[in-house]
């Protein structure tokens, strides 16, 4: 009986194999370079190894196809392309806006909010939530931006110098309480242990993520929940879930207790008469307009549902804190290898701080140009999110060959931006790159960490002002000394450009701040 299913289930297989490769979009595919692929199964099978060793092969066979090549996975086609101007035909073209099917992994957790919805519905997000972005709000988050750098601050308070066993760990603590307190207007505050599971679990996910990339049989949510790695997900999910529904509940009820009156002007300034800003007993702040009112407010007028407030809390807890963690991360290793750019970005640090009273604010941040190539260069050489992807929405020409419509298209930013083609010494950390001068003539295309085009980061000016503070701040008060080096390095395949393993620096305290 297996038997004869078996059989039965090879038999329509080979069908599908056939109908698909000798189809219009199979030749078209076929014409592309990429790695020897196996009838039915494709090229996947190269790429059952650990997520650190399939980093490593794919970096070897993006140079072996540079710049464009296929990778058949059982039935579906992956295009990988690495050259700005194909980087340009597709994001530049706002036709091509929909998300390709590897985003459908991250949908048992985010659903479809922004980073995963398409059409009108990710139109509608993208439009209600891009206020909760705007100049007049970011100026007032620069506030806990610093608070919560000083408390990183005193956290790492010591005589001789701290080394930090696991500074990813460390940074981004610090930055889910950023998200926290601005995005949701909730503060973390004694909630160590429940943040602490929130953070493990997505670094979970993203280990989940990985395995199923390469996995594509467990593509189907109904078939992977069936299996160990499924249930852990089931786990995972309730822990992910649980810490966002208290977030929202919290805010409800403030805004319930209020009788909505703060749901109104976003753009008023939120601070009582005396200038700050106050907390309630539970700990929220009162008056700030964050991310989340605004889906609230939108909740009152019926325009997203209580499901719609979750995906999209979801999304951006997610995307605003560990993206920028990865982000302070590899600019702190970075500057502690490289002591001269150090001193000098803690020298402008001192400059405008003493032009500014002491005080961190955004015109503060504005002024500080050096640092901002620092933290430039760092998301060159270390883009948090080193690959996106898209579908063809219709056939496209990439590199002179015909992309057939519904193929799955994945850009390559972190070989981009190496790319010794356009960035001369392309390994070298070399801050003033980012120099008008230097800069003239650069394709744009060619640097483009919060990706490019409609679908662009909506969180980019949030992230360049959460970073220019969090550096600045510890900057003026430790010098930053290595003890795991950027060359050892290892690189796990995944939504973010996470290491595989803790990595370490030494602070050290400077005498006339600390
Ligand atoms: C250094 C920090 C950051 C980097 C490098 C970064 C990078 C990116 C990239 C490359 C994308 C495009 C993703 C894709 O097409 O699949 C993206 C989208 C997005 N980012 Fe960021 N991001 C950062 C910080 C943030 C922050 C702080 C937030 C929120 C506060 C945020 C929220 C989002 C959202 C919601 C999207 C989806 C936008 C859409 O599709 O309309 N990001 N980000």
């Amino acid at each position: 009986m297996i038997t004869t299913i078996l059989f039965f289930l090879f038999l329509l297989a080979s069908l599908h194999y056939v109908i698909l490769h000798y189809g219009r979009f199979g030749r078209l595919i076929n014409l592309l370079p990429g790695p020897q692929a196996l009838p039915i199964i494709g090229s996947i099978y190269h790429m059952q190894v650990s997520s650190n060793d399939l980093w490593t092969l794919l970096k070897q066979i993006n140079i072996q196809y540079y710049p464009i090549y296929k990778i058949w996975s059982f039935w579906s086609a992956l295009i990988q392309i690495q050259h700005p101007d194909d980087f340009e035909t597709l994001l530049g073209n706002p036709r091509f806006t929909q998300k390709s099917f590897i985003y459908k992994l991250l949908e048992p957790w985010f659903s479809t909010g922004l980073l995963t919805s398409s059409g009108r519905k990710w139109q509608t997000r993208r439009k209600i939530l891009t206020s909760g972005f705007h100049f007049n709000v970011l100026q007032q988050f620069v506030d806990i931006f610093t608070e919560e750098g000083e408390r990183l601050i005193k956290s790492l308070k010591s005589e001789e110098g701290v080394v930090v066993k696991d500074l990813l760990q460390l940074i981004s603590e610090h930055t889910l309480n950023i998200i926290c307190e601005t995005a949701m207007g909730t503060s973390l505050k004694d909630k160590g242990e429940f943040q602490y599971k929130y953070r493990k679990a997505v670094n979970d996910m993203g280990e989940i993520f990985a395995y199923r990339l390469v996995r594509p049989w467990f593509f189907y949510n109904f078939f992977f929940n069936l299996f160990p790695q499924g249930r852990r997900q089931q786990k995972l999910l309730k822990i992910l879930h649980g810490f966002t529904q208290k977030v929202i509940q919290e805010r409800k009820e403030y805004h319930d207790q209020t009788n909505g009156q703060y749901l109104t002007d976003f753009n008023k300034s939120s601070d009582d008469n005396n200038g700050n800003i106050q907390c309630n007993d539970i700990g929220i702040r009162k008056r700030r307009l964050a991310m989340l009112d605004l889906l609230i407010a939108a909740h009152r007028n019926n325009e997203i549902n209580d499901e719609g407030i979750r995906e999209e809390v979801d999304t951006f807890m997610f995307r605003g804190h560990d993206t920028t963690a990865l982000a302070i991360c590899y600019s702190i290793m970075l500057l502690a290898e490289h002591k001269e750019i150090q001193d000098r970005a803690r020298a402008e640090v001192r400059e405008v701080l003493k032009e500014n009273g002491g005080k961190l604010n955004t015109f503060a941040l504005q002024n500080l140009f050096y640092l901002e190539r620092c933290i430039k260069e760092t998301l060159r050489l270390y883009p948090s999110v080193p690959h996106i992807s898209r579908k063809a929405e219709k056939d496209i020409k990439l590199s002179n060959y015909v992309i057939p419509v519904n193929a799955v298209i994945n850009l390559n930013i972190y070989d981009t931006q190496r790319d010794p083609r356009f960035w001369p010494n392309p390994e070298v950390f070399d801050p003033d790159r980012f120099l008008p001068e230097n800069s003239q003539g650069r394709h744009p295309y060619v640097y483009i960490p919060f990706s490019a085009g409609p679908r662009n980061c909506i969180g980019q000016r949030f992230a360049m002002l959460e970073l220019k503070t969090t550096l600045s701040l510890l900057l003026d008060n430790y010098y930053f000394e290595p003890v795991d080096y950027l060359k050892d390095l290892s690189i796990a395949v995944g939504m973010v450009l996470r290491p595989t393993h803790p990595v370490q620096t030494k602070f050290i305290p400077i005498k006339d701040t600390c």
